[in-house]
């Protein structure tokens, strides 16, 4: 089991890691739109912040050795389901093959946060 670490996703902001990869799968911690060059949540409407979790989750994925064209499953998490639309408008761009995903409204997340989402890739 190999602990994935990069300078290029924001650092953990408690117990955990940014993700692990065993035996060909990588599950990723949920990646929230802190910008890790300055450690701060500059991404303001839910389209901002939806492209920086990407970005991240582009991060350490390349980190764990894969892409987003080998994701298996996501799990997003939303501050408020009336930003689907436009949650979904950027990940698209990003999620090209459709990985099967859950999308659900949490009561508030981390930093208070509009989105947050982890995933699940195959490392080959
Ligand atoms: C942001 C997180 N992934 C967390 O707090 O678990």
């Amino acid at each position: 089991m190999k602990a994935v670490a990069t300078e290029k996703a924001p650092k953990a902001l408690g117990p955990y890691s940014q993700g692990y990869v065993h035996n060909g799968i990588f599950c990723s911690a949920g990646q929230i739109p802190i910008n890790p060059a300055t450690d701060a949540i500059e991404a303001e409407t839910i389209a901002e912040q939806t492209e920086q979790v990407c970005k991240n989750l582009a991060a350490v994925l390349e980190a764990a050795g894969t892409s987003f064209d080998k994701v298996l499953k996501t799990t997003c998490f939303l501050s408020d389901m009336g930003d689907f639309a436009a949650f979904n408008e950027v990940y698209a761009k990003y999620f090209t093959s459709k990985p099967a995903r859950s999308c659900v409204a949490v009561k508030t997340l981390p930093k208070n946060v509009l989105c947050e989402v982890e995933l699940i890739a195959v490392v080959e």
